[in-house]
Formats: C-alpha cells, structure tokens, sequence
C-alpha cells in the first residue's frame, strides 16, 4: 500500500541521516539502498523513527510505497550513479513524480538531466545540500534549483528539514534548472578559500612564529568570539585542542598534510573561468589542495632548497596577533566578494534570478560555512540595490578599509619568511588590482596586435586600431 509522502534512494552517510531527519519531522518515508543490507542495517538502527520508514529492497517496491505523485529524493554518489538511478526510475514512475537529485552533482549533470527528462511528465529537480552528516540529521542549509512548481510541492518538507536561524528556515529556491547545484557548488568553492585560508594562517603560527597546536587553539577560539566568528574558525580549534590517543601528541600533528578533493572546488574555480569572473580565491585553494598531494615532489624541492627555519617571525606581539586576524578577515571578505561575483555572473548568463541575498541568509545556519558574517553579507545585498560587489557596499567597503593594511603586511611578512600563503595572497592581488582604476593591459593589447594582428581600443576614441609597430631588429629575439 502506498502510505509514504516521500522516497529517499542512497543510505549512505548523508542519506541515512537525511531520511531519519525526515522521518523525526513527521513524515513517513520510504527508503532504498543498492546494497540492501545496509537498508535493513539503517531500519534496524533507527529506532522509534522506524515506524515511519518503509524499507523498500527494488525501486519497484519503492514506487509503490510512495503516495503518487511522488518525490524521491537521491543522495547516492554524484555522477555514474545519478545516471544510474533515474534510468532505473524512469520507466517506473508517473506523470508528475518528481526525482530530487541532493547529492554535489555539477550543474552541468543537471541540466542534462533536466532536458532529458522533459517531455516524459516527470519532474527534476537539483538541490544542493550543505552541513555534512550532523547538519543532513538535525538541519541543513538546502539551496533548490529547478521548476519552481515541483519546489513549491515539496516545501513542507524541506522547511521541516532545514536548519532555522532565529526561526527561519535555512531552505530555498534559489532558481529554475541548475541553479541549486551551482549555487552549492559555489558554496563549496567558498568553503575551499575560506579552509585554505585558514590554513595559511595556521602555517604562520606553527612555522613562522613556531607555535604548537595546543598554543595555536585558544587564538583561534578566541578569535570564534569576534568577527570571525563561523563554524569553521570554531571547529579548527577543536581539531587544533584534540590528542591522538596512540601518540599522546596532538591529532593534527599525526595527520598527513595531504588533502582530497572531490570536484566541487575545482568546478567552481571552472565555472568563475568560463563566466570570466575571477575566483582567484577560491583557484588557488584548488591548487593548493593539489600541490598538498604532491607530497613527494615537495619534500624533493625541500632538500634542493630548503624551507625557512621554523619560528623566524618570533616573537608574537599582541599586534601581530590582531595582523593575523584582520588578515584573515580580508581575506574571507575577497573571497565571499569572489563567490558571490561568480553566482551573480551565473544568473545573468543562464536567466535564473538567483536571489542572492536570500542565499546569503540560507547559509547563516546548516552549512559548513555557516558565520555570523554571512547575516553581514545579506543585509549588505538587501540594501545593495546598485551593486552586487560586496566591496561596494557601505558594509564591506568600510571592512575592507580596515583590514587591507593588515593583509598587505602578513603577506610581504610570509613572502619575505618564505611560507606559502597563497589564497591570502590572491586575495591581495586581486583587491590591489579591482582599484586600480588604470591597469596595465595596455601593454598587454599592444603585444597581442603586435604578434596576431588582434587590434586595440583607444583611450581618445571609438573602434578597433592597429599599431604602426616597427619590425624587429635583426634575429636576436627571434626564438
Ligand atoms: N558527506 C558529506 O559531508 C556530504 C556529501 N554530500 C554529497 O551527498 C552525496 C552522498 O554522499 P555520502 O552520503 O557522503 O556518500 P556515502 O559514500 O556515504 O554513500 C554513498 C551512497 O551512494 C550509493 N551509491 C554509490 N554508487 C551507487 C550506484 N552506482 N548506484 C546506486 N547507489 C550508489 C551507495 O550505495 P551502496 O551502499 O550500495 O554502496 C551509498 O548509499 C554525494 O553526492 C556527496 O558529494 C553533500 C554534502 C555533504
Ligand atoms: O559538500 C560538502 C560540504 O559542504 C562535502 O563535505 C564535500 O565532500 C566537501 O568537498 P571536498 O570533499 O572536495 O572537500
């Protein structure tokens, strides 16, 4: 008999917890797992809540569990997978049903998924789901992308679902077709600046000024208590504080520093290039999570030539402690500036609307980058009704004043002590070079036509021009 208002395909961590979230709220849910064991293992373990879950062992039973027209939520791995499922569910379902696909697909996957399915009556829709497995369980943040009407059907339950700060619930339709998928995917490549940033400044600590993780902890969970304060920051000195239990030495010092990286990261920094957005932030976290795994290659060049000597910024002043965290704070506000940047080209270039204010608001609870900043950053765009720069908002522009000149002086300190920092580093360079009102790719259109004939605009009038460039003399410069 059909008793269940919504399926869920895909028990593993994020799903299990998701569907256990949804059954606490009231709903009755209808589950499914490839491997069916882990189905009953999930059943099993659920306890009061399962009387609300349905075990299903094929997608047929599943359909049939589930109250037409029926949502199903996927949360299986992004890809292969995805295909996998709605091929499956296709020939099963009904005019109406909608296949909700939660996991981090690229919005590219979607939007093919979108076209395939068009004209065959079911609906698809793409949400990105931010918070890892506690958030998944007791409240994430939930970005939506697709038709508007299938959002509106299944609404109940994503607003019982989601996180709520100060009541509201962190869920929303952020715009038709892949619009939700982008959105998480940017959030992720946010995620990646601001982690890689916060590394940055933890290698200044530990190397520069030759701080242990047990010194380096309470600054950061100090820091927790002001402007910085975000869930990150906060669980950063958690990690810092924790003892491996076989060592007896600090946790983090037990870890290989060799990050992984699923694609959302990369995708972002993809997406910025191909929209022509810079997201050199979020790029370069990218790259440094890439050179991280280079684990070899870097203790090689580490031999040839060596690392700075651990602890050549000693002593820490009061006023290099403040430094180091205002530089974080502009950092984390160029790389927000980026992100956001890059949504806002994505909306305009596929016509989605993004409300990006609402975004903001959506992320202040659940999600990984959860901060009060991020309730900063949407009255900032609330207001904003000019500009979707965030520097340019009174807001941000007035932070940025203040924390520049602290960016400046920690980055020339790490260049000149030789440790990496290359996300704050980005940030810096991208901010000198937004106001600089007269740049130098004068020079860089002069070459183009004097190698490809490519032409330039003047700054004294309209149209294309070409240089009356002289040969070169002689074949010295010829390669
Ligand atoms: N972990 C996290 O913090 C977050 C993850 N996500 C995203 O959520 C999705 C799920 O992640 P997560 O729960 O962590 O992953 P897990 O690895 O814990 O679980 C993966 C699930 O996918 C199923 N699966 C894998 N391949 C197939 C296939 N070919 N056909 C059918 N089912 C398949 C697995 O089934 P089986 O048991 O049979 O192997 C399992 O149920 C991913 O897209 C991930 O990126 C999003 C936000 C946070
Ligand atoms: O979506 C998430 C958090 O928001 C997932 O934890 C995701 O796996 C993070 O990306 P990566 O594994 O590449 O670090």
């Amino acid at each position: 008999m059909s008793t269940a208002d919504i399926g869920l395909i895909g028990l593993g961590v994020m799903g299990a917890n998701l569907a256990l979230n949804i059954a606490e709220k009231g709903f009755r849910i209808a589950v499914y797992n490839r491997t069916t064991a882990r189905t009953r293992e999930f059943v099993e373990a659920a306890g009061s809540l399962a009387d609300r879950i349905v075990p299903c062992e094929t997608l047929e039973e599943l359909r049939d569990a589930i109250k037409p027209p029926r949502p199903i939520i996927l949360m299986v791995a992004a890809g292969a997978a995805v295909d996998q499922q709605i091929e499956g569910l296709k020939p099963l379902l009904q005019q109406d049903d909608i296949i909700i696909d939660a996991g981090n697909a690229n919005f590219h996957d979607t939007r093919r998924h979108m076209n395939e399915l068009a004209g065959t009556g079911l609906q698809f829709i793409g949400m990105g789901v931010s918070g890892g497995e506690e958030g998944a369980r007791h409240g994430p943040s939930i970005m939506v992308g697709g038709p508007e009407a299938s959002y509106r059907r299944i609404e109940p339950v994503l607003d019982a679902i989601a996180a709520r700060y100060k009541g509201e619930a962190c869920q929303a339709w952020v715009g038709p077709d892949g619009a939700g998928h982008f959105v998480k995917t940017i959030h992720n490549g946010i995620e990646y600046a601001d982690m890689q940033m916060i590394a940055e400044i933890y290698g200044v600590l530990r190397d520069g000024y030759g701080l242990s993780a047990g010194e380096i902890a309470p600054i950061f969970a100090e820091w927790n208590r002001g402007r910085l304060n975000s869930y990150l920051i906060e669980i950063t000195a958690h990690v810092l504080s924790a003892t491996d239990s076989v060592s007896g030495e600090p946790l983090v010092d037990m870890i290989l520093d060799r990050a992984g990286q699923k694609g959302t990261g990369r995708w972002s920094a993809i997406e910025s290039q191909h929209l022509s957005v810079p997201a050199t932030t979020i790029e370069s976290a990218v790259a440094a999570r890439s050179l991280s795994a280079m684990k070899t290659e870097r203790q090689l060049t580490e031999e040839r030539f060596g690392a700075s000597a651990r602890g050549t910024l000693a002593p820490l002043s009061p006023e290099k402690l403040e430094m180091l965290e205002q530089a974080l704070f502009a950092g984390k506000i160029i790389a927000y500036t980026q992100g956001f940047a890059v949504m806002a080209a994505a909306s305009r270039e596929f016509g989605w609307n993004t409300p990006l204010g609402t975004v903001a608001r959506i992320w202040r609870a659940g999600c990984i980058i959860r901060s009060q900043f991020l309730g900063e950053i949407a009255k900032a765009l609330d207001v904003a009704t000019d500009t979707q720069n965030l520097l340019l908002t009174e807001l941000f522009s007035g932070y940025i004043e203040t924390s520049h000149p602290h960016l400046r002086r920690l980055v020339a300190e790490s260049a000149l002590a030789g440790l990496p920092v290359p996300s704050l580093g980005a940030a810096l360079a991208h901010f000198d070079q937004l106001r600089r009102g007269t740049g130098t790719a004068n020079l860089i259109q002069a070459q183009r036509d004097f190698f490809g004939a490519h032409g330039f605009e003047r700054i004294d009038g309209d149209g294309t021009h070409h240089g009356n460039w002289l040969p070169l003399a002689g074949s010295e410069a010829e390669s």
